[in-house]
């Protein structure tokens, strides 16, 4: 039996003492002790691959800050990697890698790897990280979406435009079709392996599905998103295993990603919350809408901003507070520290 389980009450819109919240990025560089980690494990991959210190390192945030979840320590592109394209990490430079995805043959040879295998070392993390949580809070797994791998497969790494993989959807849908394919096959097997280990939530992750025009978002990323959302076990422990979808840019598509049968949304900081609720109705929850720059405003700022969004929002159950993206690695952790404490305090007065 889950202690808190205040956040999966709140993505199934059941009732809440209060706004249950997690940070995206909450374990991470801006933690002196996940740099320390890091440091002793040579590298930001080979800590993913090691079970006992990706296990340290997703509690290291719970131990500072009273978060309503705990987030599986990992990062989207290790399916790209079980694929065989080489990630590596070039020193201030983001990710990389070694091989891409770009021609008619390179797609020919694209193939779904075995996730029992291959990424067995993130199944046995999530395993191991819900023994070392105890029950304390739900753990949520995550995959990146079809779309979202697809740009760095055929990028070779981040991208100010995605110029390689828009003018493959232009002018080769058909190759773009086949890549995405591959990886909704791979990310319901991800994520169902996930589940089987543990997961109580799941996000997948649409970085940059915000980049796309309006139709070709539709055809090129919520469709497969959709597709992952029917493929999905959705019970784990006799409950149901709650999907989040986070579209960064989406706001303008709310209704379309409501109707994937996702339990929740997660939003980016340029959507009202509101406004966002009044649109969805009560087909699903919505997680955000923090603009994760404003942690670096002094802690009175913070408290004003946090009430301003559970003001929008408009109290009652269905709200899980977050930030609209990942927590920048410059940020204060005691500016984390008074965003938490706002959320349960303002949200408890309601
Ligand atoms: C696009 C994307 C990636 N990874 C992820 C996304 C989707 C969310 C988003 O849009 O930010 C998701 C991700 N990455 C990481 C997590 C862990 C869980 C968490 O605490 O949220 C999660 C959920 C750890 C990480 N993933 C990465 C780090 C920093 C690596 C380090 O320690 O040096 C962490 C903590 C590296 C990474 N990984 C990725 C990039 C672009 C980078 C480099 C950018 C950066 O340096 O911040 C790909």
């Amino acid at each position: 039996m889950l202690k808190n389980d205040t956040f999966l009450r709140a993505l199934m819109r059941e009732p809440v003492e209060y706004t249950p919240v997690w940070m995206m990025r909450q374990a991470g560089r801006y933690l002196p002790e996940y740099c320390a980690t890091r440091k002793h494990a040579g590298s930001f991959l080979q800590l993913c691959k090691n079970t006992e210190l990706a296990t340290e390192v997703t509690l290291q945030p719970l131990e500072r800050f009273p978060l309503d979840a705990a987030i599986l320590f990992s990062d989207i592109l290790t399916v790209p990697d079980a694929m065989g394209l080489g990630l590596y990490f070039a020193e201030g430079e983001g990710p990389k890698f070694e091989r891409t995805v770009r021609t008619e043959a390179d797609v020919a040879k694209l193939f779904v790897p075995d996730v029992g295998t291959e990424l067995k070392y993130v199944t046995d993390a999530v395993s191991s990280i819900r023994k070392a949580l105890d029950n304390r809070v739900p753990l949520i797994g995550f995959s990146g979406s079809p779309y979202t791998l697809a740009c760095y497969m055929v990028q070779g790494g981040s991208s100010s435009d995605y110029r390689e993989i828009k003018t493959m959807m232009y002018a080769r849908p058909d190759l773009l079709h086949r890549i995405l394919e591959v990886n909704t096959l791979t990310v319901i097997d991800y994520l169902n392996a996930q589940i089987e280990a543990g997961a109580q939530a799941v996000q997948i992750f649409d970085s940059w599905g915000g980049s796309l025009p309006y139709g070709k978002y539709q055809e090129f990323s919520l469709q497969y998103m959709a597709r992952i959302v029917a493929g999905l076990k959705r019970e784990n422990d006799g409950r149901r295993v709650p999907v989040i979808v986070f579209t960064k840019g989406g706001g303008q598509w709310l209704e379309d990603i409501a109707a994937i049968g996702c339990d929740a949304i997660g939003l980016d900081w340029t959507t009202d919350i509101g406004e966002a609720r009044r649109r969805v109705g009560d087909k699903v929850a919505l997680q955000g809408n923090f603009d994760p720059v404003a942690l670096f405003a002094p802690p009175a700022a913070i408290e004003a901003e946090v009430e301003r969004i559970l003001t929008s929002y408009g109290g009652g159950t269905g709200h899980v507070f977050n930030l609209g993206h990942g927590i920048s690695q410059f940020t204060n952790p005691d500016h984390a520290a008074a965003l938490v404490a706002a959320v349960h305090r303002l949200s408890r007065k309601d």
